[in-house]
């Protein structure tokens, strides 16, 4: 492969975008200076040669890439050092290194650092008192101590409080006594556990004076710091008074127990995860989609007209309709994360002043959102995969593994499932609030006016759109409500009709989650659009037109079910994705150009910028230990007997 040679279709596709994808990178960086910020930052991380991919690390055992990935580790916090030392380490580097895609990028196999980034430091941050900031958080920010987050055990992950390990307050010592004292009490994922932290925060049972307080945060030192030989013990391990962050709720020196404001503030570490997810969803979602519409304008298969050349699979209308979608998801899941970024500062900060109101919804959202997010940048990932073909499945793809990435998140930081039915929990209280008259917040104000209007005729616009999926959202809500009331009329207890109606339940969670999502999506697009080009701006609304379109196409059960839409109505939609779908198919290159993520990152020979697929596909293979030599050794030792002993 020539160097810097371009792949002829690409080459045309870039041509043919009606925008200059530089205009959307600087807006999805925030500005041009953000955008040379951004790569001045991945180019000092991924020319390092210290740090970029030598062998790929599929050929590794376990315990290699594990010490692989903490070396690469340790030099990435150097450079950070290095970055601090020039005033340029501000959050948003330590983010993107350690959290983000440039992070994945440059630590494939995982950071044995991440959670002390992304969980141990935010908890102290969150759950310590000032003075237990000072004494904790330079220390970690100096990686003089590596934590981790140790709430889930063998046996519990979801239902926290019936975590088992135990915090008792010794007041003759000033100490507390942590125990695991059964085999499912052992903490069980917390990243780094194994053998890099040597403090975590551990989310015990708190007791004191006899009583039982809840679950509450501990500092506990696992690993002696100069040996790294583990502490002695895992019961009855002693920890000082001052260990137990005590930000909310406290234990004075005597064992006399001091309430939080509010239990749950010990839960908002997932919170702030939660919240994380949610944009870092979408930028998985936007690294496998640029990989299959690269790859897609590269491939040629089949025909569409026998007297033609084989088109580029970009080129049938199935494939746009498995990719384009995705396009758009990205940017309705970016646009509700940087929503729901700017309303959790606000209530974390409400909070510092005691102020508790917006929690239950900031909570409700974050549940939802997270789920979603997760699911379809999951589900978007999978489609990208496929869309790929053989290739796609080939784990230099770097398709499996981002989808592997991304389907983790539908488990952790709370199961999707178990999110979206506290979502729902807060929804039934929003229905009874509307039936009461009484005032709802801004995230389910649409239930009152779902309630007054009769849905209005179809138009192609994409409040109609929203409108409708109000409708069902309301719809959905109200079916759940009534048919759990039902039960509890008919005698069935309040826990039992919760839960025989859980499946209903955590379809109206989604059915508002989406409503949202679809809503914020098209508030952003509007506040963006006079801004920008008007080629653009004609891009961005016809992506989220499609977003709109599509979403509701995927719901035409509950649309017929929950407002007065006619199969005329359904045909002018599917006639309209199909609009959307030519529209956007010039742009979809330039789309996935404006990403601007760098090849290092996108780290797929079907994606990258260039276009030669096939050349790097061979590369890459090539690169295999297998390939090292003509023949392998197992055909001496098995094959070759085998066969003999045919003969
Ligand atoms: C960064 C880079 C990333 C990228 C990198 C990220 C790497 C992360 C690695 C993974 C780390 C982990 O997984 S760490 C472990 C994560 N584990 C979890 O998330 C556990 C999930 N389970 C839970 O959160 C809880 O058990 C939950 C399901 C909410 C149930 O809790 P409870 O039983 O205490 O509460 P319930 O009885 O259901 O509800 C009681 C009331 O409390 C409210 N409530 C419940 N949770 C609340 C909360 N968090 N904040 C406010 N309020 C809350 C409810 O709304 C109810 O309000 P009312 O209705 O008004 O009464
Ligand atoms: C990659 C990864 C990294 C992780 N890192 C950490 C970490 O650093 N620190 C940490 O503390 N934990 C960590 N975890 C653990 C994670 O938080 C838990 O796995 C997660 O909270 C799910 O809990 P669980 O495993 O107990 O699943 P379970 O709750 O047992 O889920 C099993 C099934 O039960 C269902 N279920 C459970 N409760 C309910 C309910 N009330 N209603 C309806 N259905 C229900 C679920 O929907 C699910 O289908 C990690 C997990 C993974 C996969």
């Amino acid at each position: 492969m020539p160097a810097n040679t371009m792949n002829e279709d690409l080459k045309r596709e870039r041509q043919r975008c009606s925008f200059d994808p530089k205009e959307l990178t600087y807006l999805l960086d925030g500005g041009e200076e953000k955008t040379e910020e951004r790569r001045q930052r991945e180019k000092f991380f991924l020319d390092d040669p210290e740090l970029s991919e030598t062998a790929p690390s599929d050929y590794l055992s376990h315990k290699e890439k594990y010490e692989h990935a903490v070396k690469k580790a340790c030099i990435v916090f150097k450079k950070v050092q290095q970055l601090q030392a020039q005033g340029k380490a501000g959050m948003q580097n330590f983010r993107e290194v350690l959290g983000g895609q440039l992070g994945s990028a440059i630590l494939r196999d995982g950071n044995p650092l991440g959670l002390h980034y992304v969980m141990f430091i935010p908890t102290i941050m969150g759950q310590g008192t000032i003075e237990q900031q000072a004494e904790w958080i330079s220390k970690a920010w100096n990686l003089e101590i590596i934590g981790t987050y140790a709430q889930t055990e063998l046996g519990h992950g979801t239902f926290i409080r019936g975590l088992e390990t135990t915090a008792t307050y010794d007041p003759a010592t000033e100490e507390f006594v942590l125990n695991s004292p059964t085999l499912t009490s052992y903490k069980w994922w917390p990243g780094g556990l194994g053998h890099t932290a040597n403090y975590a925060v551990v989310v015990a049972q708190l007791y004191s004076q006899g009583i039982c307080h809840g679950i509450h945060p501990f500092i506990v030192q696992l690993r002696d710091e100069e040996t790294h030989l583990p502490m002695p013990g895992f019961e009855n391990v002693r920890i000082p008074w001052n260990y137990m962050l005590m930000k909310n709720g406290k234990v004075l020196k005597d064992g006399s127990y001091v309430k939080s404001p509010s239990s749950k503030l010990t839960y908002g570490t997932m919170i702030f995860v939660r919240v994380v997810i949610v944009q870092d969803a979408a930028n998985y979602l936007r690294k496998a989609v640029t990989i299959a519409t690269r790859y897609s304008a590269v491939r040629h298969q089949s025909h569409i007209k026998e007297s033609a050349p084989e088109p580029q699979i970009l080129d049938f209308v199935t494939q746009q309709h498995k990719l384009f979608p995705q396009l758009a998801t990205y940017f309705a899941l970016h646009y509700s994360g940087a929503w729901l970024w700017d309303m959790y500062n606000n209530v974390t900060s409400e909070l510092e002043s005691g102020e508790l109101d917006r929690l239950p919804e900031l909570h409700a959202l974050a549940c939802c959102l997270k789920a979603v997010s997760a699911a379809d940048a999951a589900q978007g990932i999978e489609t990208c995969r496929l869309a790929c073909g053989g290739h796609g499945y080939m784990s230099c793809s770097s398709l499996p593994i981002t989808y592997g990435l991304v389907t983790a998140m539908v488990t952790y930081e709370g199961e999707n499932t178990v999110l979206l039915l506290q979502t729902a929990r807060y929804l039934m209280k929003a229905w009874q609030n509307c039936l009461d008259g009484q005032p709802l917040t801004p995230s389910v104000q649409y239930l009152n006016s779902v309630r007054r209007s009769f849905g209005g005729v179809y138009h192609k616009s994409v409040p109609w759109i929203i409108a409708s999926m109000q409708r069902i959202a309301a719809g959905k809500i109200e079916t759940a409500h009534r048919h759990m009331n039902d039960k509890i009329k008919r005698g069935v207890n309040s826990e039992d009709a919760w839960n025989e109606t859980s499946i209903e339940l955590v379809a109206a969670s989604e059915a508002h989650c989406k409503a949202f999502i679809v809503e914020t999506y098209y508030n952003s697009v509007q506040q963006i659009v006079p801004s920008v080009s008007q080629q653009l701006g004609k891009a961005l609304t016809e992506l989220c037109e499609l977003y709109a379109v599509n979403t509701l196409l995927k719901n035409i059960g509950d649309l017929l079910r929950y407002s007065n839409v006619t199969t005329g109505d359904l045909e002018n939609l599917q006639r309209w994705l199909e609009e959307l779908l030519a529209a956007i198919r010039p742009n979809a290159v330039g789309i996935v150009d404006g990403f601007d993520i760098n090849d290092a990152i996108i780290a797929s020979p079907l994606g990258a910028y260039d276009g030669n697929v096939y050349e790097r596909l061979f590369a890459e293979v090539s690169k295999s230990p297998l390939n090292a030599k003509p023949v392998n050794e197992s055909f001496h030792k098995y094959l070759k007997p085998l066969l003999k002993s045919k003969m």
